[in-house]
């Protein structure tokens, strides 16, 4: 027997008449930066966009347009290759990421916004994006850096939402990008202002089984923690090296790693509180603290200039380095202690913050890489008894 409508939990008498429900546009994303991590992003995204109906199959990424060795244009050469040969050599992006040299046209329909360029770069870019993005656009800097203003220290995130006049989260974490490339596994975390529902979206397009991504409540936070661990590694490596220098056994050594590394996370701790009273103390135990510190100590680009530094007795310049080692990418570490110490000279810190004071005379050449191997073998004296910070 036919049942009768009553029986039939779907009425369609009723669901004909229903208006249809309105069809949201999927979103559209575009990563402003195409460098190695910028790279990455792109391959992290693109994986992500094609699985969810939510978004556009499409993933747009500004690229600095440049010139190669061989004549042609990178973008041409990543369009055509699906590959970033100069920054990331060797890994499929994903078909649907379009590499696109104008700026204006490839945020111009965007409604997510992924920044991750070199945090030098970013105020300028800011500035020729005023006025030409969607006004509904979300933003995301992945952006490890600050900017120091004559009224103060300028973090990146309030740089694009300051300009731009959008919201801005930021994802920070022990992320490095050739191995993450190569689908190792490694974590981040996603620091947002307000709007959860908008962190969970941020979530959802990074997230992958090797890139596990989670979110806290603490913009400031997780994009200081990301800053200046820039600035704790280089004493870490440089002492390190002497230590290797002198012979050291493996024991010492590691009792010596121990220490910098503490010290280390404590000036973070401390400087952050002073700048942004709001941060919380459980941002420092997610993948953006405490993780991301021992990451950079023991890898990365950063870790590898200093050590040449320190073995070069600090005769070398970090840019000669940069230069030669990088091969066109940035090492954001030195402009960071620069920065930190614009900061702490200017409100008066400076003697709470031995290490990151230290770290910055070494960088100037004030001071020889040797200097940080003193200056931590007198912290735990100094900082016995009360700490001062
Ligand atoms: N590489 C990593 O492993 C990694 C991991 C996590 C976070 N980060 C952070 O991500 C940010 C970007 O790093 P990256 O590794 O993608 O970049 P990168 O160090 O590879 O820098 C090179 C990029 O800078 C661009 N560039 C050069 N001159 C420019 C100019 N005048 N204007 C604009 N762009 C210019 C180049 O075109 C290239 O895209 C940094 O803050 C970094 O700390 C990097
Ligand atoms: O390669 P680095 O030294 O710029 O470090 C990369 C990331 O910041 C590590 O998390």
């Amino acid at each position: 027997m036919a049942p009768s409508l009553h029986d039939d939990p779907i009425d369609d008498s009723i669901s004909a008449a229903a208006p249809p429900l309105p069809q949201m546009p999927p979103i559209k994303v575009t990563i402003v930066g195409s460098g190695n991590w910028g790279s990455v992003a792109a391959k992290l995204i693109a994986s992500n966009t094609l699985k969810l109906s939510s978004f556009h199959d499409e993933v747009r990424m500004w690229v600095f347009e440049e010139t190669l060795p061989t004549g042609e244009k990178l973008t041409e050469v990543i369009n055509n290759t699906n590959e970033n040969v100069k920054y990331l050599p060797g890994i499929k992006l994903g078909k649907n990421v379009v590499a696109d040299p104008d700026i204006e046209n490839a945020v111009r329909d965007a409604t997510m916004l992924v920044f991750v360029t070199p945090h030098q770069f970013m105020e300028g870019i800011c500035k020729r994006l005023m006025g030409k993005i969607r006004s509904d656009a979300e933003a995301i800097s992945l952006i490890k850096g600050m900017e120091v203003k004559r009224d103060g220290p300028c973090m990146i995130s309030s740089l694009i939402s300051e300009h731009l006049g959008i919201s801005c989260c930021v994802l920070m974490g022990a992320n490095i990008a050739n191995e993450i490339a190569l689908e190792q596994f490694s974590e981040a975390t996603v620091g947002y202002r307000k709007n959860k529902e908008i962190a969970d979206k941020w979530v959802k397009l990074f997230h992958t089984s090797y890139f596990m991504v989670s979110c806290v409540q603490d913009v400031e936070g997780v994009e200081l923690c990301g800053t200046l661990k820039n600035d704790s590694w280089m004493g870490w490596r440089w002492g390190t090296t002497q230590r290797f220098i002198s012979g050291s056994k493996l024991i010492i050594l590691c009792l010596y790693q121990a220490a910098i590394m503490r010290i280390g996370l404590r000036e973070m701790k401390a400087f952050s509180k002073l700048l942004f009273p709001s941060v919380k103390d459980t941002t420092f135990f997610e993948s953006c603290g405490v993780a991301d510190l021992i990451t950079t100590c023991l890898g990365g680009r950063n870790r590898r200039c200093a050590e040449a530094f320190a073995k070069n007795g600090g005769k070398r310049s970090f840019d000669e380095l940069e230069a030669e080692m990088l091969q066109g990418q940035k090492l954001q570490g030195v402009s960071t202690a620069k920065e930190v110490h614009e900061v702490l000279s200017h409100r008066g810190w400076l003697e709470n913050f031995p290490l990151f004071s230290t770290v910055h005379e070494i960088c100037c050449g004030r001071l020889p890489p040797t200097a940080i191997v003193v200056f931590s073998e007198l912290a735990p004296d100094q900082s016995r008894g009360e700490s001062r910070i």
